[in-house]
């Protein structure tokens, strides 16, 4: 080409490097609008800012690109822009399927979840007594089950309602889970309370009315110890995921999500066991799924066929309320089955075709 092409190719490489540059600067802030745009749960795309954006830019046009090839150009860069916010969410979280293909196993030492073989938590509803909670470990360790909850710190309706024994509970439950060899799983409520926590049990709860509670998740993700993440009263999957998001975001990923029946209109289950947020958790996420039976039924005549039902649709764990003497427990105590019904209980899930594997096999 002529010397002239040339230094004009010159020109046109380094106004091609000021263009790549202000773009890339552009994108950056939209990714900024976009994290925004995410969080509010506002539409990505936004046509009244981009026909604004057009108008303002041909008022400006001096040529010699027509104002409709200058408008052309520009929609091709909001629609990249819309590309790249909308693939950044896309893109997979953490505590999904499409970041980490094989399932994420919960080790506590003698015990794991998400191991493929269908595990029993049982305890109390409330931590009531040293005796009390010595009676239920000692049947659950007959029957093989190797974890343990009890409330400590209890979220009640009713500030007049039993609290719970705070860190005395758990002081129990470490004591006598150390006794029987088992893992302790309880609520914490408190972010502050988290530290302490870990000295104490094996898995930090965070309970329904909590799921949500971002400080409480961010504190939760600041530690190593494993979270039983409970689903909120009336959280869609997409706000139970994205909470789980928060606690792996935030540095742990040992995340157990527990499905505990959502608030519908029935009347006749305490809550309604939603059995799709099994597959669909086992689908979008490779973070072990546990069902919560005693919850979401709120009545001792349905956790058996419950618990078959979460085993069959693909849950590593179901969990089930058992005290001594339902009748005299300090919360719940209409949905906590007695020990004999217990046992009875996993003799029957045993027997069931769905479980000749169930860990704890006599
Ligand atoms: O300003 C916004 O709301 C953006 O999302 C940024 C942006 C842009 O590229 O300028 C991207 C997509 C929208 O459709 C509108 C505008």
């Amino acid at each position: 080409m002529s010397g002239r092409v040339d230094e004009i190719r010159v020109q046109l490489d380094q106004i091609n490097l000021q263009i790549l540059e202000l773009l890339n600067e552009r994108a950056r802030y939209v990714q900024e609008i976009g994290e925004t745009k995410q969080k509010q749960g506002t539409m990505k795309f936004d046509p009244e800012r981009e026909n604004d954006m057009l108008q303002k830019i041909v008022l400006h046009n001096d040529g010699p690109f027509d104002d409709q090839t200058i408008q052309h150009l520009f929609k091709q860069i909001f629609q990249a822009s819309l590309t790249l916010i909308e693939d950044n969410h896309n893109k997979g979280l953490l505590i999904s399927r499409k970041r980490k293909v094989e399932d994420t196993v919960i080790d506590l030492g003698t015990v794991q979840i998400g191991d493929g073989i269908p595990k029993i938590v049982a305890g109390p509803c409330s931590v009531e007594s040293e005796e009390q909670v010595f009676q239920v470990a000692e049947v659950m360790a007959r029957q093989g089950v190797k974890m343990i909850r009890g409330g400590a710190f209890k979220p009640r309706t009713s500030p007049y309602d039993f609290q719970g024994l705070g860190l005395e509970g758990l002081q129990i439950l470490r004591r006598v889970a150390d006794h029987f060899g088992l893992k302790v799983i309880s609520e914490i409520m408190n972010p502050a309370d988290v530290e302490m926590a870990t000295r104490y049990v094996d898995v930090i709860q965070v309970g329904a009315r909590n799921m949500q509670n971002f400080d409480l998740l961010r504190a939760v993700g600041s530690v190593s110890t494993p979270v039983l993440l409970k689903r909120g009263l009336a959280a869609t999957m997409e706000e139970f995921l994205f909470a789980a998001e928060y606690i792996v975001a935030s540095g742990n990923d040992q995340v157990v999500l527990c499905e505990r029946g959502i608030r519908t209109y029935e009347k006749w289950t305490r809550n309604t066991l939603d059995i799709s947020a099994v597959p669909l958790i086992k689908q979008e996420s490779h973070l072990p799924v546990m069902v919560d039976v005693t919850h979401s039924a709120g009545r001792k005549d349905l956790l058996l066929p419950l618990a078959k039902a979460a085993f069959a649709a693909g849950a590593d764990a179901v969990m089930v309320e058992t005290h001594p003497n339902p009748i005299v427990a300090l919360s719940d105590s209409r949905q906590q089955i007695d020990l004999p019904t217990f046992e009875q209980f996993m003799t029957q899930l045993r027997e069931s075709r769905f479980l000749p594997e169930l860990l704890g096999t006599r």
